[in-house]
């Protein structure tokens, strides 16, 4: 059972959007149920301007179509959805149809804490109409907010560039999933454990923290609170210092944490929450040395994301742990990845693969047709050297021109020599899960892996270098031809 269905105890076949449904019934009245199709979930812009974005949530995406089906209660439910006219939306054999209804598709998909960029198919989902269309909504809300929130992380995890980062966002997220999908995710995008409980409990991530203002704020003298706390707990000593006056909670730190060595314990380190974090990280690592505590940690927090952390260090701040929280986990600068998911290919009865697009005013919105790949190259180093995308079914040829898609003037010629990884792997197959080495760790590291082959100019946190994504030649002539033939279409419709 996924994470969502333990919390809610529900069938998740109702987490949709209603046109789903009825767009599902209509399919379904005129015979089209069956027909085969592809659909393509991609994004157009990369979240925070930023040089990469991570995907994250396949997996739990999987989960729920591993388990998806109408419930008799779902069943019930959806037959009290009336129209306009107060009659009934959905008629009995429909609805007896969805609840016999088991998912069947077969999904390629980029894995988990891959680098991905714009008008990449993170997932291709084939198989019947019907039920790829069901997928929209869940597979988008699945993957939209958890790659944006591995981004972000990753992002935090940049700038804090090999400190220690503690995801601690629960209080401030988007309701109860929105802390236990962000504490997921952030722990893909390189966070080292998390304030939030449950999470640690679901997916097995390290669940870390110190104490808040109110332990502090509950004795009469500070030193008493540290004094208790580390009476209570001797091995999980960080002391919030700033409550009061912080070189004087430092201070007080001190002693307790000399008192504790006596007893054979050691004082893991000190928070800073509010107050020039520079300075005050620099005086308090001063009086911590001199005390003898050069390895007590100095762990900051308040409103923290990547600019600040960023900042903080260049500027020399002797903070060595980042508590991140509010920033990070409402993606505060950027709320939400604009991931969609588009029909690109229709089998028609002959058999034949029909490829569509949807063509927009807005060039970058009109979709790429055929059933996509990702190719990515590599240079001798193995470091990422740009992404091609190609049809599978007219692959590639050894020396492919590949056609930017930012710049469709800018062509490109690939050797045959150059290596290469194709990106989109098997990862379902008759609605059963086929990924393996998908454990929340393996995620983390081969995230780590791609960061390490990305070249530093198109990884930097500000204004980076576009990574080149193109379209190979074949399925840029056929974009264009699709385009003409609508073009021509709409002329004809006009006259
Ligand atoms: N030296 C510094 N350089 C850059 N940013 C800093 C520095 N010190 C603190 N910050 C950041 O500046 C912001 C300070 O926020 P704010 O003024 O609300 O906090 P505060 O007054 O210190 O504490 P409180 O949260 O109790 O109000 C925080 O986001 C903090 O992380
Ligand atoms: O600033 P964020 O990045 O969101 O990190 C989480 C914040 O949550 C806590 O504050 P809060 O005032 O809620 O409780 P406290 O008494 O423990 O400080 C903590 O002290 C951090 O400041
Ligand atoms: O453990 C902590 O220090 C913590 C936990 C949640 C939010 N802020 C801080």
């Amino acid at each position: 059972m996924n994470h969502l269905q333990q919390l809610y105890g529900h069938s998740l076949a109702l987490l949709t959007d209603l046109y789903q449904l009825t767009m599902a019934y209509g399919y379904w009245k005129t015979g089209r149920q069956d027909q085969e199709v592809v659909f393509s979930l991609f994004f157009r812009k990369p979240p925070y301007q930023g040089g990469y974005t991570v995907s994250a949530g396949l997996n739990n995406a999987l989960e729920l179509i591993e388990q998806l089906h109408f419930t008799a209660d779902d069943i019930t439910y959806l037959a009290s959805i009336t129209g306009n006219d107060g009659k009934p939306l959905f008629e009995k054999d429909f609805l007896d149809y969805l609840h016999q209804l088991r998912f069947t598709c077969n999904i390629d998909a980029i894995p988990e804490g891959t680098l991905v960029f714009p008008h990449q198919p993170l997932l291709r989902v084939q198989g019947s109409l019907i039920q790829c269309q069901l997928l929209e909504t869940a597979l988008l809300t699945i993957v939209n907010y958890q790659t944006l929130i591995a981004t972000k992380a990753a992002r935090v995890c940049q700038a804090a560039a090999g400190d220690i980062v503690l995801e601690f966002g629960l209080r401030r997220a988007q309701g109860i999933d929105g802390g236990i999908s962000a504490s997921r995710a952030a722990y893909i995008g390189g966070c080292v454990g998390t304030s939030n409980v449950l999470a640690g409990k679901l997916y097995n991530i390290p669940v870390k923290g110190t104490h808040a203002h109110s332990w502090v704020m509950v004795f009469p003298e500070e030193l008493e609170a540290f004094q208790t706390y580390a009476d209570v707990l001797p091995n999980n000593c960080i002391f919030l210092v700033d409550t009061y006056d912080t070189l004087q909670g430092v201070q007080n730190a001190i002693q307790i944490g000399i008192k504790l060595r006596q007893q054979g314990h050691e004082m893991a380190g000190i928070r800073l929450d509010s107050g020039d974090l520079l300075s005050l990280s620099q005086h308090a690592r001063r009086l911590l040395d001199q005390a003898g505590f050069p390895d007590a940690l100095i762990v900051a927090s308040n409103d923290l994301d990547e600019y600040t952390i960023q900042d903080l260090k260049n500027r020399g701040a002797a903070i060595n742990a980042w508590g991140v929280g509010t920033k990070l986990v409402t993606s505060y600068d950027e709320p939400a990845l604009g991931g969609v998911y588009k029909l690109t290919a229709i089998k028609t009865p002959q058999g034949i693969w029909d490829y569509r697009i949807k063509v927009s005013e807005q060039t970058i919105k009109t979709t790429n047709p055929a059933i996509l790949q990702v190719r990515r190259f590599y240079n001798d180093q193995g470091f990422f050297l740009g992404d091609m995308l190609y049809d599978i079914l007219q692959p590639p040829t050894q020396t492919p021109v590949l056609v930017n898609i930012n710049d469709t003037q800018k062509l490109l010629k690939i050797s045959p020599e150059v290596a290469y990884e194709d990106l989109l792997v098997p990862v379902m197959r008759h609605g059963k899960a086929t990924i393996t080495d998908n454990t929340l760790e393996q995620i983390r590291q081969h995230l780590q892996q791609q960061l390490q082959r990305y070249p530093e100019n198109f990884k930097r946190l500000n204004n980076p270098d576009s990574y080149p994504v193109s379209l190979e030649g074949g399925v840029f002539l056929l974009k264009e031809h699709l385009i003409n033939q609508i073009k021509q279409s709409k002329t004809r419709y006009q006259m």
